[in-house]
This record gives structure tokens, sequence and C-alpha cells, in this order.
């Protein structure tokens, strides 16, 4: 579904991603891991497109990630949820059907928002959205053109204990419904629990790519050390 080979980006003389390769399955979720600094929503927003890449190839369904057709496949959703002042919670989803071309949108649209219980939003503006409610229309707004693929950088930041608690359903429901996720976090415990995989980056590399499974038994040889505890020791400075 998504192949990144030889993926470098420069700041300057900076190489915040440096020379990565990966590959995800489809109805793969992967966890990319890193602490502060190590590169995830660079390495995000070159896959998406948003960034430029100094040199590497990414594909997405076979095809050139900046092409139309790879766009089809998938929804990004930024860690600042961006939403218009001006468009109430429905009309950001009316925008999205037509600018995707989304057959029958209102019913879809109507699910996702009592999914998300946006649903008494639906006719507020988005200026006047909490943080939590922007990335919920941001995420209702991802979904609805039914990608295959879906990029959530840092999905967790700026929400309460509840909204983390629905977003992390929200993967389940995600994954168990076939979806390709690539989640970008600093908290391990965020995506432990769906993730099939974890990718640690630091500085600009892949330094650790494993199942879960794997990754806790390497964990637990380390007497009684916990996955946080093998990511802490993973990602130290030396
Ligand atoms: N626009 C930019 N110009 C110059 N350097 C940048 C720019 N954006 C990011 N960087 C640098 O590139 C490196 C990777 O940053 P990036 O934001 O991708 O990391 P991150 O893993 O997403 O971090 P965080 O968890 O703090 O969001 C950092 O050293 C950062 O200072």
């Amino acid at each position: 579904m998504l192949t990144v080979t030889n993926l470098i980006k420069k700041y300057g003389k900076q190489n915040a991603v440096d020379d990565i390769s990966f590959h995800l399955d489809g109805g793969e979720v992967v966890g990319l891991l890193g602490p502060n600094g190590a590169g995830k929503s660079t390495t995000m927003k070159c896959i998406v497109g948003l960034l430029r890449k100094t040199s590497g190839e990414i594909t997405i369904g076979g095809n050139d990630h900046l092409s139309v057709e790879a766009k089809r496949f998938f929804s990004y959703i930024p860690e600042t949820p961006y939403v218009y002042d001006l468009l109430t919670v429905k009309e950001h989803l009316q925008f999205i059907a037509q600018a995707y071309g989304v057959r029958d949108w209102q019913g879809k649209a109507k699910e996702l928002l009592e999914l998300f219980e946006l649903d008494d939003k639906a006719n507020k503006l988005g200026r006047d959205l909490s943080k939590g409610m922007r990335q919920k229309v941001s995420i209702c707004c991802a979904l609805l053109p039914d990608p295959q693929l879906l990029f959530f950088d840092e999905p967790m930041i700026g929400l309460d204990p509840k909204a983390i608690k629905n977003t992390k359903k929200i993967f389940k429901t995600l994954k168990e419904s076939g979806k390709t996720i690539l989640v970008s976090t600093h908290l391990i415990d965020s995506v432990e629990a769906i993730a099939d995989r974890i990718m640690i980056l630091k500085d600009g590399r892949i330094i650790g790519n494993d199942t879960i499974a794997n990754l806790k038994q390497q964990a637990e040889q380390a007497e009684g050390a916990s996955l946080e505890d093998l990511f802490l020791e993973m990602t130290k400075d030396v």
C-alpha cells in the first residue's frame, strides 16, 4: 500500500529525515514513534506531498505519491487540525463531499457525525469549536471519501482524556474495517493497543521496526522493563 525508499529530507544542511525505507501492507496499522524532533512530522509531510522531499521514492498503491491516483488512496489528519471559521461542521463535510465527488454524502456524513458525537454540533461554526471538536471534524472530513490509507500526525495532542479514549476507539473501528494506518506519536501507549508494528525514529533514522509482540518480548528480557522503558532506552542520547 505504501512504500518509502531511501527518503531524505534536508532543511539546509540538516538531514531531518536521513535515508529511511519502509513498507506498509494493506490493512496494517503502524505506529511511527520517536522523541521530539525525531523527524516524524517531516516524514509524514513528505509522504503526503506537503513538503518536497530532497530525494528518494514514495509510492502509494503503486503510484508515485504526488499523482492524482495516489491521492485517491489516502487522507491526512495533521497535528493541528485546520477548520474554516465561517463554515459549519456540516458544511465542512459538504465541501469535502463536493471536492471528492462523494455520492450520497448526507447519509455518510450523518453516520460519521453520530460516531464522533458531533451530531448536535452540525450547525456550529468552525471558529466556535474546541480543539477536540476541530480534531473530530478533521477526522470526519478525512473519512468521508472512504480512503484506504490514513495518516494521523500526533492525533492525541491537545485532547482531553475522554477524547483520547474516543480516538483510540475510532482507531480500533478503522483497523477492524481494514484500513491501513500510519500514526505518528511520541506516546507509545496511544498506539500500543492497535498497532501491528512500531517503527522507532531517532535523528531522522529508523532505529527499530518490529511487531509489538516482538518488542514486548525484547523489553521483558531486559528484566521487568516495559515497552515504554525499551523505547526510552532506544531513543536516549548517548
Ligand atoms: N521548517 C523547518 N525548518 C528547519 N528545520 C526544521 C523545520 N521543521 C522541522 N525542522 C527540524 O527537523 C527535525 C525534525 O522535525 P520534525 O518536526 O519532523 O520532528 P517530529 O519527530 O515530528 O517532532 P515533534 O514530536 O516535536 O513534533 C527537527 O530537528 C526540527 O528542528
